[in-house]
């Protein structure tokens, strides 16, 4: 390569990582290496911890959550666990899934099984729906929280892009949930199925595309299903959650860290969700307690979609000088 040439590419190179390093510092500077970043009106909403059903809500019910090894699906289990449900977690990776498995029942005392199953396959879904049965029976509760997302410019993706999220996203929340439904009608045994899609599969989102049409995928399967299964015993419902803090969702999502503190700063709560109060809402969602509830759609997300929808609310920033201007400005159109 030419002197020139190689020298340009070697700067490109730097370039590149300078982004990333500016990005990243300004990250820790912002919020510390680990900060939960919040600001300051996060103190009139601070997050409750504990599980909020009475404890044995959940005994002698069996609970099937997909992606249940990590994130927001693993803490959807230890609470279920907590609250007295027999729970199976499955997804690809066996070892995550038993670690997971191991620490929740150790905790609480209630069996927790692992079940390797990638919900791509319908194949794979149906041999772990048998192994489900042999293991527990037919589960009460089944909650669709497996999920594969990336952010990326549409004019990137290739085709096998596109088709991993929605199978993954979309056709894996179908096979699973055509799958047990199935059986149970076959059983004459009710269910509570919970789907978790997120805030932009309503306003749709650029930079997320496959998982913001596979979102809305699934919340029309739920709500058509919500419709026309209530007469075997089953309910079907639907969580939005906006940001909380996952490896899983973060690490895809945000890589740099360099848009956490403009997210924050347009939630109306100042803060971030938690995985324990998502869990909360799950389990009341999925228990007897929420048997009127079908076909219901719940945002959670701290008020971030109203704030992200609302033409006029960029307008928090003026200062109160500045709206006395404002004011008599408007007055004064008075008549004209
Ligand atoms: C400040 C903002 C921060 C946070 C915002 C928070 C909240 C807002 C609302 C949030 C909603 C969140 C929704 C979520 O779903 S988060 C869940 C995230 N968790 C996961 O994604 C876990 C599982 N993911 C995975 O396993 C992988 O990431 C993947 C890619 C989904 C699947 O892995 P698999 O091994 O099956 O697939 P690959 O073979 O690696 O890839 C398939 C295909 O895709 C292409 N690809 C992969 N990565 C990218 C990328 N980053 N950009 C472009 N294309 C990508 C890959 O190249 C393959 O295509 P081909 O090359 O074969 O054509
Ligand atoms: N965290 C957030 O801010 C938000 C999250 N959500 C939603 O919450 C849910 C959980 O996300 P979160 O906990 O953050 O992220 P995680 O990445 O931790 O969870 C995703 C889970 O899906 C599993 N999974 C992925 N692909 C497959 C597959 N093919 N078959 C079976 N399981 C699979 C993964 O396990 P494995 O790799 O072992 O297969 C993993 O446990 C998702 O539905 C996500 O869309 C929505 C809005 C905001």
């Amino acid at each position: 390569m030419p002197d020139t040439r190689k020298r340009s590419s070697i700067w490109l190179q730097f370039k590149d990582f300078f982004f990333v390093l500016v990005l990243s510092l300004s990250q820790f500077r912002l919020h510390g290496s680990t900060g939960l970043r919040s600001g300051s009106q996060a103190n009139f909403f601070p997050p409750l911890e504990d599980a909020m059903l009475p404890s044995g809500s959940f005994n002698n019910r069996m609970a099937l959550i997909t992606g249940g090894g990590t994130g927001l699906g693993r803490a959807m289990t230890a609470t279920l666990s907590q609250l007295g449900a027999q729970c199976i977690i499955a997804s690809r990776k066996l070892d995550v899934l038993q670690r997971t498995a191991e620490e929740i029942s150790s905790q609480t005392g209630n069996k927790v099984h692992a079940v390797q199953c990638d919900v791509r396959d319908p194949q794979a879904v149906s041999q772990c729906v048998d192994q489900i049965e042999a293991l527990t029976g037919l589960p009460d509760v089944i909650i669709n929280n497996a999920a594969g997302n990336f952010v990326c410019p549409s004019e990137r993706l290739s085709p096998n892009a596109w088709k991993t999220i929605t199978d993954i996203v979309l056709n894996g929340t179908a096979f699973v949930t055509l799958e047990l439904g199935k059986r149970l009608i076959q059983n004459q045994k009710g269910a509570s199925f919970l789907a978790i899609t997120t805030i932009y599969a309503e306003s749709g989102s650029g930079f997320v595309v496959p998982s913001a049409s596979a979102k809305a995928g699934v919340e029309a399967l739920y709500k058509s299903l919500a419709a026309e299964w209530g007469r075997y015993g089953h309910r079907f419902n639907i969580i939005q959650p906006g940001p909380i803090r996952t490896k899983g969702a973060f690490s895809r999502l945000d890589p740099t860290g360099a848009f956490e503190k403009a997210m924050i700063d347009r939630i109306p709560t100042g803060r971030l969700g938690t995985p324990a109060e998502i869990a909360n809402l799950a389990a009341y969602v999925s228990s007897n307690y929420a048997s009127w509830m079908s076909g219901a759609v719940i945002r959670f997300d701290g008020g971030e979609y109203v704030s992200l929808a609302g033409e006029f609310n960029e307008l928090r920033s003026v200062t109160p000088d500045q709206w006395k201007l404002l004011e008599a400005m408007i007055r004064k159109t008075k008549g004209s």
